[in-house]
């Protein structure tokens, strides 16, 4: 295995570059994912690093090798997992897993890996008598069969349904983790971006908004975009002064100077017996937890979310403080 450095990356399709001087960089064994909406250019950066698309500028390092534009795809040392598994129907578990593989290795390899995936014994089974999930362990088996130096997966858990999509989630950090693998993960999905990788790349436009660590992208945002991309937030235009902004749930603390966006977390309002009076509009419940819709005195709508039990109901008046400092960014949402 080796780290992958991605220096001043463009690439296009003649016209504007889709993606324009992207930088980052996996180190070995590292788990990177790229966040970013749809046309953000994605999908253009799996291409690029798999060898299926041109660089125009810029550079691709596995390691202390080079991948220039004219290293094939199957000399890259990368290996795929396509979106929605994409397995062979006609070969067997064990073949699809074994697919890149010698013969003399396939066997113990492809055992080895079944288990790595959770599904020791599925080998004879064919990819029609599976799961979703059990389709995308035996993709991810499969990527990794031939000991590639970087697996790379292409918004992997996007036909799953929400409760086997977390599961999934965490069996294939841990299945990446233990094979030691470098990978880059892309998606759309905020949580799944959070949830799964040691860094996260924020494209926007084809550029990088924000590489960081999932918990900085979250606490510290690189600007306003990224903020509100990330997770709920309550915001309010406001005028930092003096490390202070007034808004409507009182003074606070915050960073910044002059007029601006003030952003909160839900998780930050807390209801109890002190700060803004406010009604309670309605209460959305989760599972884990539950987000309050409130409307202060002023009429201005707020969210805040709340863990455990929840003791409040439509048309009930609660007090609204807020937990720590505001997050504080030039411009309007
Ligand atoms: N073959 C192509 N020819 C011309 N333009 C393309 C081509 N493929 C993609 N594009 C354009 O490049 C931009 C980035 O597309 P890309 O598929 O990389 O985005 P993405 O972030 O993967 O989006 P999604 O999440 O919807 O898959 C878009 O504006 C798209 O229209």
């Amino acid at each position: 295995m080796s780290g992958l450095t991605v220096k001043r990356l463009v690439a296009g399709y003649g016209g504007e570059p889709v993606l324009r001087e992207v930088d980052f960089e996996v180190p070995e064994g590292g788990l990177l994912a790229v966040l970013g909406p749809s046309g953000c250019g994605k999908t253009t950066l799996l291409r690029v690093l798999a060898g299926f698309h041109p660089i125009a500028s810029g550079e691709v390092w596995l390691g202390e090798r080079q991948l220039t534009s004219d290293v094939p795809p199957e000399r890259r040392g990368i290996g795929i997992v396509p979106q929605e598994g994409a397995l062979f129907p006609h070969l067997s578990v064990a073949g699809n897993v074994g697919f890149g593989i010698g013969r003399a290795e396939r066997g113990d390899r492809v055992e080895e890996l079944l288990d790595l995936v959770g599904l020791g014994g599925f080998g004879s089974r064919m990819p029609a008598q599976l799961s979703g999930g059990q389709a995308q362990r035996v993709a991810l088996a499969r990527a990794l069969a031939p000991r590639p130096e970087v697996v790379l997966l292409d918004e992997p858990f996007s036909a799953l349904d929400a409760g086997l999509r977390e599961e999934l989630r965490a069996d294939v950090r841990a299945t990446l983790k233990a094979a030691g693998a470098t990978a880059l993960l892309v998606t759309h999905d905020q949580e799944e971006a959070l949830g799964i990788a040691d860094h996260v790349v924020v494209l926007r436009d084809g550029v990088v908004a924000q590489f960081a660590r999932p918990q900085t992208i979250y606490t510290s945002p690189a600007d306003l975009g990224v903020a509100l991309f990330v997770g709920e937030a309550v915001t309010f235009a406001g005028v930092a002064r003096s490390g202070l902004v007034e808004t409507p749930l009182g003074t606070l603390p915050t960073s910044g100077d002059g007029p601006g966006t003030v952003l909160l977390r839900p998780e930050q309002l807390i209801l109890g017996s002190t700060g803004v009076p406010s009604i309670v509009d309605d209460v959305l419940f989760h599972g884990h937890d539950a987000t309050v819709l409130l409307r202060l005195a002023d009429g201005t709508r707020v969210r805040s979310r709340v863990q455990g039990r929840i003791s409040v109901r439509a048309g009930d008046v609660v007090s609204v403080s807020v937990d720590g400092a505001a997050l504080f960014f030039e411009g309007t949402p």
